[in-house]
């Protein structure tokens, strides 16, 4: 069953989800956190780097880890997910890199450094509050359409869909990564909770056919369905079909 959470803009669900984030670790300062990327978390990231910056939170006890990275992006080029986190959020808010993973889009062996980031993830205690994104064609982390709930930790290729999307971050479509390294749906399923954020009208036909459509590869966001706690923050605009169809 996925819990909605409908609020009128991408500020408010912002600060929601950051609100969740707040929570967690609050609860439990040892909290293991699964990070997205994408345009849609940023704001979310901005708001838990106020709280740290003005003494409300601390990471210090947290660890981290991100739902992918592209291949053959190291660290330091600009449009990696590595980058993305550092200046969004680990910098800025103090962690020590230590306490943070993403997977390996620069490893020799691909395969090889799936199968290590589930072992991590596995010897950590398991993900206690996972975040997520949806693309506007289903996809959660890079999981695309076609992607089975077995699915783990893996190299998989972009849909034609998400190089245009992710085009905007990148000098031109052609300099988008083909390739990326992702979390499979069977390791986002087995977080203790799960928080997705989705807003804008481009998102209302995936969050609808998430939330209410059958559970199929064809749209992976829909296996969260399978999940006992998970919750779709959205706003009136993702969540504008939902609403005409209800
Ligand atoms: N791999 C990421 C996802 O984790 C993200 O949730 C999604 C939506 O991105 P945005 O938030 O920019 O719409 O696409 C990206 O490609």
């Amino acid at each position: 069953m996925i819990e909605l959470e409908i609020v009128p803009d991408h500020e408010s669900a912002s600060t929601r989800v950051a609100g969740w984030i707040v929570e967690q670790v609050r609860r439990k300062s040892a909290s293991v956190l699964g990070l997205a990327t994408g345009g849609t978390p940023e704001r979310a990231y901005e708001l838990l780097v106020e709280k740290v910056q003005a003494g409300h939170l601390s990471f210090s006890d947290v660890t981290t880890f991100n739902l992918d990275e592209y291949v053959g992006l190291s660290p330091e080029h600009p449009q990696s997910y590595h980058a993305y986190m550092r200046s969004r959020l680990f910098d800025p808010a103090g962690f020590n890199l230590e306490q943070t993973h993403l997977p390996d889009g620069m490893a020799a062996d691909l395969q090889e450094a799936g199968q290590q980031y589930e072992a991590l993830i596995a010897a950590s205690g398991g993900i206690d509050l996972q975040l997520l994104g949806l693309g506007a064609n289903g996809h959660i982390g890079f999981n695309e359409p076609g992607a089975t709930e077995a699915s783990r930790t893996r190299v998989v290729d972009l849909a034609g869909e998400t190089i245009d999307a992710n085009a905007r971050f990148f000098a031109s479509a052609e300099e988008v990564p083909r390739l990326a390294l992702t979390m499979g749906i069977a390791t986002i399923l087995e977080a203790r909770a799960i928080v997705l954020i989705a807003t804008g009208e481009s998102k209302a036909e995936a969050v609808e056919r998430a939330v209410r459509g059958p559970v199929t590869p064809d749209m992976p966001a829909s296996f969260l369905q399978r999940h006992p706690h998970v919750t779709f923050v959205v706003d009136e605009a993702a969540a504008s079909l939902l609403k005409q169809r209800a």
